[in-house]
Formats: C-alpha cells, sequence, structure tokens
C-alpha cells in the first residue's frame, strides 16, 4: 500500500491540462523501459476533463498510440455507442483523434453484446481479457497496470464501487456487475479494489466544490466500504490530483491554506 500523495492545482482547467502532461510523461517512460504502456481509463467529468486536455496538448505526438493497451475502470451497462457510455465519451474526448490499435483498445460489453443483460456474465468476459493480459511477471490476474485512474464522486464513490454496495466489499473477484447504483444508470460493470491495487499508480481526481467533502473524508481515514475512495491506492504510488475547490475542506494536516 501506498500513502496517498496530494498535488493541488489553481482550477480545474489547470488540473486536467497538468495531469494530461503527467500522463503524457508516463506512458513515454513506460513505453521507454517496458517496450508498452497500460493505462485504466476513467468515466466522470474529471476523467473526460483529462482526455480532453490530453489531445490538445501537441506533446500527444511523444506517444507511440500504437504500444498502448486502454482499459476502463467501470462501464455503464448501456448499449453500444449509447452517449452515457464511458468508452463513447472517452472516443469523443480523445481515442477518435489518436491511431490507437484497436486490438488494444478493451473496452467494457456492451448490454447489446453477445452477454445481453446478463452483467454478471459481462464482467466475466472482462475479468477472463485481463487474465488473458495478465504475465507471469504480474501480482495475480490482472496486468500490472502502469497508471489506472479514478474519477472520485461526491459520495466518494471510484468505478463502479459505491458506498456500503457489494461490489465494494469484493476480495476475490477482478470484475462484477453492479446492480442498484445511486447515480445513474443502476446497472454497471465495475473493477474491483483488489484490481485496483495491482496498478503500479492509482490517480484519482477530485475537481469542483461538490467533490470537496469527499476528498476530505476519503483522506482522513474512513473505511473503504463507507469511502471506497479511500480503499484505492497503487502498489507504488497513490496520487490524489485536486483542484482547490476540491481541496478546501481537506484537514489542515494535509493541506494548509495558503498564507494571506
Ligand atoms: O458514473 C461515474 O462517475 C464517476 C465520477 O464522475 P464525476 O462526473 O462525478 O467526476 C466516474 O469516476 C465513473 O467512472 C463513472 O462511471
Amino acid at each position: 500500500m501506498s500513502t496517498p500523495q496530494l498535488v493541488v492545482h489553481h482550477d480545474k482547467e489547470l488540473m486536467a491540462q497538468a495531469a494530461a502532461a503527467r500522463l503524457i510523461t508516463k506512458i513515454v517512460d513506460s513505453q521507454a523501459s517496458r517496450g508498452s504502456a497500460s493505462v485504466v481509463l476513467t468515466g466522470g467529468r474529471n476523467g473526460n476533463g483529462l482526455l480532453a486536455a490530453l489531445a490538445a496538448a501537441p506533446a500527444r505526438d511523444a506517444i507511440d498510440w500504437s504500444r498502448l493497451d486502454l482499459w476502463w475502470g467501470d462501464e455503464r451497462y448501456l448499449p453500444e455507442g449509447d452517449p452515457e457510455r464511458n468508452v463513447t465519451q472517452a472516443r469523443a474526448a480523445l481515442l477518435d483523434s489518436v491511431p490507437l490499435d484497436p486490438e488494444r483498445v478493451h473496452a467494457m460489453p456492451a448490454s447489446d453484446g453477445p452477454h445481453g443483460t446478463d452483467v454478471e456474465a459481462a464482467a466475466e468476459a472482462y475479468a477472463a481479457e485481463l487474465a488473458k493480459a495478465a504475465g507471469p511477471e504480474n501480482h495475480g490476474s490482472v496486468p500490472t497496470f502502469d497508471v489506472l485512474m479514478l474519477g472520485v464522486g461526491p459520495d466518494t464513490h471510484v468505478a463502479s464501487l459505491f458506498p456500503e454496495l457489494p461490489a465494494v466489499r469484493e476480495t476475490e473477484r477482478t470484475v462484477v456487475g453492479v446492480h442498484g447504483a445511486p447515480k445513474p444508470p443502476p446497472t454497471r460493470i465495475s473493477l474491483t479494489l483488489p484490481a485496483i491495487r495491482a496498478a503500479r499508480e492509482v490517480w484519482l481526481l477530485a475537481a469542483g466544490e461538490d467533490k470537496a467533502e469527499a476528498a476530505a473524508i476519503a483522506l482522513s481515514g474512513a473505511g473503504e466500504i463507507q469511502a471506497p475512495a479511500a480503499g484505492a491506492y497503487g502498489r507504488a504510488r497513490t496520487l490524489w490530483l485536486l483542484d482547490s475547490a476540491a481541496a478546501s475542506q481537506l484537514p489542515r494536516s494535509l493541506y494548509p491554506p495558503a498564507s494571506p
């Protein structure tokens, strides 16, 4: 387990640009040292803001897009192409404008795919895809992702792990179907906390006033069942990327307010 480190940016635009620059560097470094890179994307406003900032960054051309594996932390279980699907939004923000290898874009299944309404079967299929990609050097049945990004919800949810729901209590499986999510749509697929913790680096993104309470709770010693964001950490690094609004309720010991 790595102790969370905090980086607070002035506003959400700057946060998105700085996080995009950080991600470019991380991908380029991973490709240089291991030949390829693997990144887990998040949905939500902050995740999509980062992808849009990456699309606009000239340095995006430093990435060898053909040697990048993309995975998702969660998906809203909706038909292919639905505008609310995380992959649809990621495609619009960035993926459609860069030369990715389609074989390395590992979208989660859609509700009109081979598993139909059986979200458990869809989750199992994604777990099998992850297991296939995991090599002997990996720890368990998921690849060691270079970076796994998570948007933090106002209720402290990450991926589709909502407080107190069964998915956040999962200790064995790497991917689960989620039923009755409090945020629409109610049916989703999510990586579990054990799968998230297999990543080298976990980056939690929180921008905006509506994330301030969630960040303060998750970073103040809350339990992961009540505050799933508190249970998301990487093997080597856990990084919270915030804007000043989201950092405004953090305990002074974590983020002292700027002196006048
Ligand atoms: O529904 C979801 O919400 C969270 C957070 O989204 P935000 O818009 O409040 O930033 C996101 O991390 C997750 O991937 C997504 O499915």
